[in-house]
């Protein structure tokens, strides 16, 4: 038995389909005027994008009108895992958490024409099949296949649901092992299917798995991975992979839950993707299950549907945790007017914790937040920011994290502030996706344009005054603040040395863009946050009143 050595779970990045919606021409994230004439990102040139290995997976495969399983699910599996999946559909079927009410199938001249015109035209790496409901589509795919070869093939042997319906009759059963199993790389049947392929013999022990996967694998095949999700009596979730030689099992933790519709078009779009991407048929196989594990564990407690088989959820977007609820704070350069940025040091000298610095801050009037941790524990900053992001979503007042964009993902908080050593603010921006706050701190005009063309919203210019609060941080002056409002086509916040004494007269300046200040310890490292802020606040407005 080989021994397997296991994979962490799959986590898609955050904002995945996201990032997707930003990429696209069409797209504009539209939220100011002058975002709305941002000229777009430009990617790094590919000198030919022609020969990049773009993965693509074709799925030949039915329609489920709920979308959990078929071809439905293939288009998300594959978009999970970064691969282009293109389709070809086999037939409609009317279906829901419920069962299967109805089938259409597509005529088979239909099918071959949608072959056709897929694999005559775009570069498919991989073929994964799904439903295929008669013995003619059948044939039609492997003629297909012999007039367009692909790197792959693999066979999803679909001819029951999860509901228990037929999705595929007896004759097709013979085409199937006589025709398409010789070309396949890899079929991929739950113990049910495995049984009715081999005459409906009874498979109820790992023993038995691996003798179908024998007797399958003799059918051409150059592996077969028999799942073994359906068989009772187990906590663990045990597959078998034969090549031929070595047997290799797969265990994963069974996942209680209800939302198991669509698992095996899921796992079999997922190998396709990974061997579309390069990957060996055993990693393959791997990513696949654990992909599988992750998505049935997140949408665990999914409710869509009133029947007893719910979909679950590929792109890992649908169910957030409370802290996560709310999302999208749209950027209103308003905001800018009052900004408190906390300050590890301070909160310990005054023995506060974050969550009650930033409770005080929102108390007396902050208009914007960004914790500026810079000594915190990675898990203690984390844990604060989650509160802090709770506090602010109830208040409506935006949370930005400073330099950290991993714990701005973790918590969703609204945004980050990166400055001119940290990550380029079009990485955080591809991280973060379109609906995020994005800061960046500019010292020159040339930093203010780069700012606008990687998609910031605002920018922070300082130090305006002298501050013991960042090291080595050159002081602008107006004059300096000046030359970046005057450039600058982003909002901008005034930041360094700023306080009660002096916050009125950097308002009055009235510099285009100019639209708020921004402190740390003028109202952090005080006695009493909220007092302080409140001040600063009356301060800002009356001098707002009188320029
Ligand atoms: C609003 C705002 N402006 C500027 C800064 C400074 O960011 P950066 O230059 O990255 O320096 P650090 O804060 O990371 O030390 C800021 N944090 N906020
Ligand atoms: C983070 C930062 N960036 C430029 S100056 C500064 C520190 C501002 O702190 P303070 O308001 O205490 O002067
Ligand atoms: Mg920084």
């Amino acid at each position: 038995m080989a021994s397997v050595p296991p994979l962490p779970p799959y986590r898609p990045r955050h904002s995945d389909a996201a990032a997707l919606l930003f990429r696209s021409p069409s797209f504009s994230p539209g939220v100011s005027p002058a975002s709305a004439t941002r000229p777009p990102r430009r990617f790094p040139v590919v000198a030919s994008a022609r020969d990049m290995p773009w993965p693509h997976v074709l799925t030949v495969a039915g329609s489920d009108s709920g979308a959990g399983a078929g071809i439905q699910a293939d288009i998300k599996a594959c978009a999970a895992l970064g691969a282009y999946c293109s389709s070809v559909i086999t037939a409609v079927t009317a279906q829901n958490t419920v069962g299967v009410q109805g089938v259409h199938a597509v005529p088979e001249e239909f099918v071959g024409e949608q072959l056709r015109s897929v694999l005559s035209d775009m570069s498919v790496d991989v073929v994964k099949t799904g439903m295929l409901p008669s013995a003619g589509v059948v044939k039609v795919l492997c003629e297909s296949l012999r007039k367009f070869p692909v790197k792959a093939l693999v066979v999803d042997p679909v001819m029951v649901s999860t509901s228990g319906d037929t999705l595929s009759g007896p004759s097709t059963l013979a085409t199937y092992r006589d025709e398409l199993f010789s070309v396949a790389d890899i079929v991929t049947p739950n113990v049910k299917e495995a049984s009715k392929l081999l005459g409906d013999v009874s498979l109820h022990t790992i023993s038995d798995m691996r003798n179908a996967a024998e007797s399958i694998y003799k059918l051409g095949p150059k592996y077969v991975l028999v799942k073994g999700g359906d068989m009772p009596d187990s906590s663990d979730a045990i597959d078998v992979l034969f090549d031929g030689k070595e047997f290799t099992e797969l265990r994963g933790p069974r996942i209680k839950t209800r939302n198991t519709h669509g698992t095996g078009c899921t796992l079999a779009s997922c190998i396709a993707a990974e061997l579309a991407k390069g990957a060996t048929m055993l990693h393959a196989v791997q990513v696949a299950k654990k992909f599988v594990e992750s998505a049935l564990y997140h949408s665990k407690d999914l409710v869509i549907g009133n029947g007893p088989q719910g979909p679950f959820d590929h792109l890992f977007e649908l169910k957030s945790p409370l802290y996560k609820m709310g999302s999208l704070q749209k950027f209103n350069p308003d905001n800018l007017f009052l900004y408190a940025v906390t300050d590890s040091g301070m909160n310990k000298k005054w023995d506060r914790s974050i969550k009650d610095a930033v409770k005080a801050a929102i108390e007396g009037g902050a208009t914007i937040v960004q914790l500026r941790e810079k000594d915190a524990d990675t898990r203690e900053f984390l844990e604060a920011a989650k509160a802090c992001v709770q506090i602010c979503k109830s208040s409506g007042v935006p949370l930005l994290i400073n330099d950290r964009i991993d714990v701005a993902l973790a918590c969703n908080a609204d945004g980050v502030h990166v400055g001119q050593s940290d990550m380029p603010a079009w990485e955080v921006r591809e991280l973060l996706g379109p609906g995020k706050i994005i800061g960046v701190s500019c010292k020159t005009l040339d930093q203010a344009e780069q700012a606008w063309k990687d998609g910031a919203d605002y920018i922070g210019c300082g130090g305006v005054f002298p501050t013991t609060t960042k090291k080595n941080n050159p002081t602008l002056g107006f004059e300096g603040l000046r030359t970046v409002c005057l450039a600058s086509k982003l909002p901008v916040v005034a930041i360094g040395g700023i306080n009660a004494g002096n916050a009125g007269s950097v308002m009055e300046l009235g510099f285009p863009n100019l639209k708020g200040v921004a402190v740390v310890s003028a109202l952090f490292d005080q006695e009493c946050v909220a007092i302080e802020t409140r001040n600063l606040r009356s301060i800002l407005k009356n001098a707002c009143s009188r320029s």
